[in-house]
């Protein structure tokens, strides 16, 4: 945990950037709109233990990082492509928030069922047509009460109409969809 006058340091600092960089990403990244919503999440649920699949070069990671920062959590990310994790480690550097972040390099696949958990808050941005095996792996591993988000999920992609079908009748979630940017975020909370 920081100080206040650590804590009111940092938020100068990721705000600048983020507003500075707000139409600068290239990478597959979210939007400001979608970040804002991950963000306010992780704070309003008081998540400390977060998972993101899909780091690319790191926007969604900054403000994951940027609420844990405020909760006292720790944020694990997973990304296959080297050069662009390299981007985003650069990134999180820059507005000082790395120490929040554990970066994993690799194959999603196969580190999400190596994880041990527990986790409360989860952002899955990967490939989407394995968004529904990552829900089950990742489903004996978040807590009651933790959330499980998905993006792209208002988008026609490979995969999409699976998952939604797959969430919407699972019965151990209440599954809603945020709509603040066209690409959705489907955010199901564990019973
Ligand atoms: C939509 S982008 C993520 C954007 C990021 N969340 C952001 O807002 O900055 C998806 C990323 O997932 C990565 N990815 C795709 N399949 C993967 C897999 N099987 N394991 C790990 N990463 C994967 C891609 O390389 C890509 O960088």
């Amino acid at each position: 945990a920081q100080s206040t006058n650590d804590q009111r340091r940092l938020d100068e600092r990721v705000k600048a950037f983020l507003e500075a960089n707000r139409h600068e990403w290239e990478d597959l990244n979210v939007p400001y709109e979608d970040g804002q919503v991950l963000h306010d999440l992780i704070i309003r649920n008081n998540s400390t233990s977060a998972l993101e699949i899909g780091t690319s070069t790191g926007h969604s990671t900054i403000w994951m990082a940027w609420a844990l920062s405020k909760t006292g959590g720790k944020l694990v990310t997973i990304e296959i492509d080297e050069n662009r994790q390299k981007v985003a480690i650069a990134n999180l550097e820059e507005v000082g928030l790395a120490d929040y972040v554990d970066f994993r390099l690799g194959d999603a696949h196969r580190l999400v069922k190596e994880l041990r958990g527990p986790f409360d808050f989860v952002f899955a941005d990967a490939d989407k047509d394995w968004y529904v095996q990552y829900f089950k792996d990742i489903d004996p591993k978040l807590v009651a009460g933790g959330i499980f988000t998905a993006h792209n999920v208002l988008q026609s992609i490979r995969g999409i109409r699976e998952y939604m079908a797959f969430v919407d009748k699972h019965p151990g979630y209440v599954t809603t969809v945020d709509k603040s940017s066209s690409s959705g975020i489907a955010i199901s909370l564990k019973k």
